[in-house]
């Protein structure tokens, strides 16, 4: 089924940093996509596309307004944009008239179907996607809304791609902005808390090595707990909580620290910088 919706498709990424290449390695490395279906651009570092084509085999251009480009634009199924928010209305602005009828999927963040149909032309199929990094080892969980214009074939074709690389939630995109400041940004927050519990177990005289392998068993094993018992994470959280004992001692520091207004706070800020990235680009337009 998977093989059949993405067979031949040509994906043209807009963009080359951290989730593109993500992305790429995920759907090459899960085999859902050959190397030869895949060309990548970005702004002007020659030398990151030359390192995703020797990684990855995919091919590159370098200029979208040379021929290649031109005929890079032309042949896309699906334009996957993964450059900066703040470029997005510039990029679309110059490759609208080059591309004929593709499936553009975003990834920017905070960037509205809305503001990319009306740059478009008001027939695009648009696809706004909020994957994580966890995309290169298959394990997103990303969350996708769509456009005014995407009928069932689009849907498909976006959920097949998007499936590859790890869970799909479909959700209104009025809630994208809170889908990014938690799950689109989360795996940043997990990785300070492991800088956080690594340097507190060195200060407490822990060797680095010993303390990183049982850190990361730690998060991976309470991960499949929460994934596999189906439990709620208040109830797993008791199961390790001995009364009078460490964990209740630890757990009251996080309490008298407000730790879960704290938490909200972190995801609130997260994701009005989503929505305003997003107005940025909509008074670029205006
Ligand atoms: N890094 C992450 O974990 C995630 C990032 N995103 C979104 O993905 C997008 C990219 O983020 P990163 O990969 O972190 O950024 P990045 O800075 O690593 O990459 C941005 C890329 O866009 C390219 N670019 C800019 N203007 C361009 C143009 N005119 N034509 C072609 N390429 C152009 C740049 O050269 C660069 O390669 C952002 O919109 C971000 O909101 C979404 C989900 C997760
Ligand atoms: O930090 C950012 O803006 C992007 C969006 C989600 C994750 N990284």
């Amino acid at each position: 089924m998977r093989e059949v919706a993405l067979k031949g498709k040509k994906i043209l990424i807009l963009g080359a940093g951290a989730i593109a290449e993500a992305m790429i390695r995920g759907l090459t490395e899960a085999d859902a996509v050959s190397p030869e279906q895949i060309v990548v651009t970005n702004k002007s570092n020659l030398e990151r596309l030359q390192y995703l084509q020797e990684t990855y085999r995919v091919s590159i251009v370098e200029n979208l307004e040379d021929e290649a480009g031109s005929e890079a634009l032309a042949s896309a199924d699906i334009i996957l944009l993964a450059c900066k928010p703040h470029d997005v209305a510039n990029v679309l602005e110059r490759i609208r008239d080059k591309v004929i009828d593709p499936v553009v999927l975003s990834v920017a963040a905070g960037v509205s179907t809305d503001l990319m149909e009306s740059i478009l032309g008001q027939n695009a199929r648009v696809v706004r996607a909020m994957p994580n990094t966890a995309c290169a080892v298959l394990e997103s969980a990303t969350a996708v809304s769509y456009g005014k214009h995407c009928e069932e074939e689009t849907k498909t074709l976006a959920e097949t791609i998007l499936s590859v690389l790890g869970t799909v939630s479909v959700v209104e995109e009025k809630l994208m902005d809170v889908v990014t400041g938690l799950s689109g940004s989360g795996p940043a927050y997990f990785y300070y808390m492991v800088e956080a519990m690594q340097s507190a177990a060195e200060n407490l005289g822990l060797p680095s090595d010993t303390a990183r392998t049982l850190i990361l068993q730690t998060l991976f094993g309470a991960g499949k707990m929460l994934q596999e018992t189906h439990l709620d994470p208040n109830v797993l959280r008791r199961q390790v909580t001995s009364p009078n004992g460490t964990t209740m001692a630890g757990i009251r520091v996080f309490e008298e620290a407000n730790f879960k207004e704290l938490v909200e706070r972190v995801i609130t800020r997260a994701a009005e910088r989503s929505r305003e990235m997003g107005e940025q680009q909509a008074s670029i337009l205006q």
